[in-house]
């Protein structure tokens, strides 16, 4: 595998994931990027196809998925979600730590392949504080919402099998979650940030 070694973020839906890695990639910027997704849901308000996902129909990725352009793909919460080959080698191209966004389904598919990435989760203080979050956010119907916390208990139970994670975060306190992050990524930050000098 060539390049910096890429970083998966997992853990529930509404735990943080991409709260913390929106300020990872404004203060790194140039250092992280970040495998934009497919997915059959449909966009929110204020997010744009081909940044935060590439926002298809179940016939198109279906399409792309037998014709072998996925790393891995997952049913979440009644949507498609999945990982293209081209969305992983689009950031590599670049020389940057590729981040993924991926489910606990993923996590397992990935670790099936030659990707090699440091696994972390990141997991809410309780399921009370992620339902929370989930319905501040004002995103979803209570019929998505009580999918995503069911799924969100099997994160929780499935992300204690030992070896699973390199890390997991428990997102509290933001900033000192963040603080976490950027921890455990201080060395793959320094080397990109090396490789860059020579
Ligand atoms: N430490 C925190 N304290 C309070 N609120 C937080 C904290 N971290 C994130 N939030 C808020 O919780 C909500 C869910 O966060 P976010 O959207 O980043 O979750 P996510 O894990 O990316 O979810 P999904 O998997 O559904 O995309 C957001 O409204 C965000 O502003
Ligand atoms: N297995 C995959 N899971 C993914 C991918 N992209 C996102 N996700 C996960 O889906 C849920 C819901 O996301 P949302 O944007 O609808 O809130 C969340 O847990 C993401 O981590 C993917 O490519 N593969």
């Amino acid at each position: 595998m060539q390049g910096p070694r890429p970083v998966v973020l997992s853990g529930p839906s509404g735990a943080g994931k991409s709260t913390l890695l929106k300020k990872l990639l404004k203060d790194y910027e140039n250092i992280f990027g970040f495998s934009v997704s497919h997915t059959t849901r449909q966009p929110r308000p204020g997010e744009v196809n081909g940044k935060d996902y590439h926002f298809v129909t179940r016939e198109e990725m279906q399409k792309e998925i037998d014709a072998g352009e996925f790393i891995e793909h997952a049913e979440f919460s009644g949507n498609m979600y999945g990982t293209s080959k081209g969305a992983v080698q689009a950031v590599q191209a670049q020389n940057q730590i590729c981040v993924l966004d991926i489910d606990i389904q993923g996590v397992k598919n990935i670790k099936k392949t030659d990707l090699n990435p440091i696994y972390i989760s990141v997991q809410p203080p309780s399921i009370e504080i992620l339902e929370k979050r989930l319905r501040d956010r004002k995103t979803e119907t209570e019929e998505s919402l009580l999918k995503r916390l069911t799924a969100a208990r099997v994160d929780l139970e499935l992300s204690k099998e030992p070896g699973l994670f390199d890390l997991i975060i428990i997102n509290d306190d933001l900033e000192k979650a963040y603080s976490e992050l950027k921890e455990v990524l201080l060395e793959e930050i320094k080397k990109t940030q090396e490789s860059r000098k020579s």
